[in-house]
């Protein structure tokens, strides 16, 4: 069997391979993952900016971030090194010295920052446009929104893929010899080829591709381990609280909050209110007028305006023509981020930051909006969510929480904020029927207790139980405006009649 020898003799050379040992740990492997991290490194700042830049609405970033991504990814790696190493080798040379050890770091971060800049861009655009709706309701700038909420979140998304990318880079790295390192900076590749020729043998390169495995398969390992995590973590819905569950939350939570303690409502009308999304006109010369401290349902047909309606009201999108009164002041002229302030906004899909607990969830704009310090802030807040019945899940994630406690979260969140208006856009359309009645039973008492509500809501008994007024739109247009037992008992209009009849 001499052949089986020969194999033998080729790949298991156990001296040729302890010879080698001392030097691939000290010097291959030291400089392999020198290089593999030194390159992530400033790929992920390269990418972080071409992310960025790739999501801007600024062609002059777009266009240059998509070229630069479509050149660093389109051409072979080595093309890469060689034309950096050897077309800047002058300008390596007085900066960094003889070595093309940094050029072989830049060229390498270059190319991952093609590929990680990708990974972020998708990372970031695939966090819930809900989240940046959030954001902007709590009166976040686009900036901060993006800082604090939306690219954190994004990056937590990609980890998986940003060790991926490190795993590249280890045998990339592989590539920089071409460049002609120093004895002292070679690689795990260069060091077992290098004595292959020695030893005439391929035992030494065989070692080499023993601790590439030895760096990657862990790492691929944990890319795994984070996938499942960050799935386990989504799916999560620990909560298994009952409706009755809820509703006796909501009880403890009463007997804590003082019935005299009221909101200061602010009033709100609307003038001649026209929107549109491009061509399609959404809103037409609507008029609605808001009393302090009262209750407003908006009711209607699917796509008759009553979201853009809210919407409008707290500028998440700017109207087209007529004007808004916030306690008669034109909201038109004010800092969007300022009015947001006064106007909160609670959402069909609640909209909690995943990553944050619930008391997180309600401290960040005291802390980060209202510049107040984190114990002040987290006093608030847990006063906010003791009032919503949440005092014993202030350190749960929303993941750990029933739709109805998520809800619940979200009016805490709002209201920390103390503002005047709280809008709130069929906050009960997306919860298991048994946990409406919770939410439904906090707004009530939000209302009783004089903060002015505009509420677009499917729930007609909470409308005529609730309700100082109901506003009944169609074809966006304010069609019948009154009282509960007007709208309800006394219909006027066919449109009005027809949709009682459909949904009641
Ligand atoms: N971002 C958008 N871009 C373009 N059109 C939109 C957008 N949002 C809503 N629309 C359109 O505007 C119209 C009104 O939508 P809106 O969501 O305000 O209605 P709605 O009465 O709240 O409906 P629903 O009860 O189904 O939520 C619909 O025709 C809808 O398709």
């Amino acid at each position: 069997m001499d052949w089986i020898e020969n194999l033998r003799r080729s790949f298991l050379d156990w001296d040729a391979m302890g010879e080698v040992l001392p030097m691939m740990i000290a010097v291959g492997l030291k400089n392999t993952l020198i290089l593999a991290f030194a390159s992530t490194v400033l790929g992920v700042a390269i990418g972080m900016a071409l992310a960025l830049c790739g999501i801007s609405r600024s062609p002059w970033l777009r266009i240059p971030a998509r070229i630069y991504t479509d050149v660093f990814r389109g051409l072979p790696a080595i093309v890469t090194i060689l034309l950096i190493g050897q077309g800047l080798a002058r300008a390596g040379r007085e900066l960094f010295g003889p070595s093309p050890y940094p050029l072989g770091i830049l060229a390498l971060g270059l190319i991952a920052g093609a590929y990680i800049g990708e990974i972020f861009r998708s990372g970031i655009q695939s966090v819930d446009r809900g989240q940046l709706d959030a954001c902007r309701a709590l009166s976040m700038s686009y900036g901060q929104a993006m800082r604090l909420i939306i690219v954190p979140q994004g990056i937590r998304r990609v980890l998986p893929a940003l060790v991926n990318q490190f795993i590249g880079n280890v045998k990339d790295s592989s590539l920089v010899y071409f460049l002609g390192l120093l004895a002292s900076e070679r690689e795990i590749f260069r060091i077992g080829q290098d004595q292959a020729v020695v030893t005439g043998n391929l035992s030494p390169l065989l070692l080499a591709g023993v601790f590439y495995l030895l760096v990657t398969v862990p790492l691929t390992h944990l890319v795994n381990l984070i996938d499942n995590r960050l799935r386990v973590g989504r799916s999560t819905t620990g909560a298994g609280t009952s409706g009755l569950v809820e509703v006796g939350e909501l009880k403890g939570a009463a007997a804590s909050v003082d019935a005299d303690t009221r909101f200061n409502g602010g009033s709100l009308a609307v003038r001649g209110l026209s929107m549109a999304y491009g061509e399609h006109e959404v809103l037409k010369d609507v008029d609605l007028t808001v009393r302090p401290g009262s209750v407003t349902c908006v009711i209607g047909p699917s796509g008759s305006g009553k979201s853009t309606l809210l919407r409008c009201l707290n500028r998440l999108v700017e109207v087209k023509g007529g004007d808004i009164l916030l306690d008669g002041d034109s909201i038109l002229g004010m800092k969007p981020e300022k009015l947001r302030r006064r106007i909160g906004m609670v959402f069909q899909q609640f909209n909690l930051f995943p990553d944050h607990t619930a008391l997180e969830n309600v401290a960040l704009s005291l802390t980060r909006i209202k510049r107040m310090n984190k114990d002040a802030a987290d006093r608030v807040a847990k006063a906010r969510l003791a009032e919503v019945g949440l005092a014993g899940r202030q350190h749960h994630r929303p993941s750990r929480l029933s739709g109805g406690q998520q809800q619940r979260v979200a009016i805490a969140r709002a209201l920390a904020m103390e503002p005047e208006v709280i809008l709130f856009d069929e906050v009960t359309s997306a919860l298991d029927p048994e946990l409406v009645k919770g939410v439904l039973t906090l707004m009530a008492d939000l209302g009783r207790r004089g903060m002015t509500m505009v509420i677009v809501t499917h729930e007609m008994g909470f409308a005529r139980r609730v309700a100082d007024q109901v506003v009944f739109m169609d074809e966006g247009r304010v069609v019948e405006a009154g009282s509960p037992e007007a709208i309800f008992d006394r219909p006027q209009s066919e449109r009005l009649k027809r949709f009682l009849a459909e949904v009641l």
